[in-house]
């Protein structure tokens, strides 16, 4: 069996964070494992507290991962700090894990910051260059690049600054643009579009997570990256459309729906 990592926050209500990657993995049928950065007291509405936990505690479950059972995928999400970034960086410089897919998780949906204003820098010099696909959505585009980004053009070429800051891929997601949603792939010689259809929904809390881990779990079995891509994006789009109406707020993707979608895991 492929076996996934995820290194990111613990979002307690179930739809974000660890636990919609542990969801997406098990329904794409490759082994979960995960290092908790931060726990999360979240819900579908807000973010009430947070507690990030100690950069050595970081690296041990890291090694506890790499000295017995090993990785085919990692995906990295929430990183609350530089001390946090640096403790994952370097674990990740030792162990050289393939198919490492980054969500730069900056925001929660109700604004709370959950990557520290100060880690920027950090985030771009150690961990940006261990993606294999990197995933910002438009704000965090913007952030990584400083350039304001309106129009699909704009979205092209900030993958391409983004690019030459030494990530193998970028993804630029454009779910924060009004219309049907497109993303843009650049893997330094082309520009690949995925476009779906917008579905009306309020339910949308976990998005990024969920197609993170659908490319990561692609990546493990085997897919080359527009493939991985292709297939994460329509595994999400189904988890959107079958969002469910729990909480009083965003309500969570539905990996049960498209897991019986896409056929039980080979
Ligand atoms: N209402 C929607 N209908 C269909 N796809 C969506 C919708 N909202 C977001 N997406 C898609 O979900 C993924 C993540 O969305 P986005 O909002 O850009 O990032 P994030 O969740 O990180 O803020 C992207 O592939 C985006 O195109
Ligand atoms: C622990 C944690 N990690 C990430 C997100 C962002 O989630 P989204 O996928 O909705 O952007 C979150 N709300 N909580």
């Amino acid at each position: 069996m492929k076996r996934v990592l995820t290194i990111a926050g613990s979002d307690c209500s179930g739809g974000a964070g660890i636990q919609a990657d542990i969801k997406t993995m098990s329904a794409h049928g490759v082994y979960a494992m995960s290092v908790i950065v931060s726990v999360v007291a979240e819900n579908t509405v807000h973010v009430l507290k947070k507690q990030d936990i100690a950069p050595e505690i970081v690296r041990a479950q890291v090694d506890a991962i790499y000295e017995d059972i090993g990785t085919d995928a990692v995906k990295i999400g929430m990183l609350p700090t530089p001390e946090v970034m640096s403790a994952v960086a370097e674990k990740l410089r030792k162990y050289c894990p393939k198919n490492v897919v980054v969500d730069p998780v900056m925001y929660a949906k109700d604004g709370t910051a959950l990557m520290a204003p100060q880690s920027i820098e950090t985030f771009k010099a150690e961990i940006l260059p261990l993606a294999d696909v990197l995933t910002p959505n438009i704000p965090e585009a913007e952030e990584i690049t400083g350039m304001h980004i309106e129009t699909e053009d704009d979205m092209c070429a900030a993958a391409k600054l983004i690019y030459t800051m030494g990530c193998k891929a970028v993804l630029v997601k454009g779910g924060h643009f009004a219309g049907d949603p497109i993303d843009i792939l650049f893997d330094g010689e082309q520009h690949i579009s995925f476009t779906a259809n917008r579905i009306q929904t309020k339910n949308t809390h976990g998005t990024g997570c969920t197609l993170s881990s659908a490319i990561a779990s692609n990546l493990a079995l085997g897919y080359a990256p527009a493939e991985a891509v292709k297939r994460a994006k329509d595994y999400m789009t189904c988890a959107i459309e079958h969002a469910l109406e729990l909480g009083h707020g965003a309500g969570p993707t539905n990996h049960f729906y498209s897991l019986y979608q896409s056929g039980l895991p080979k």
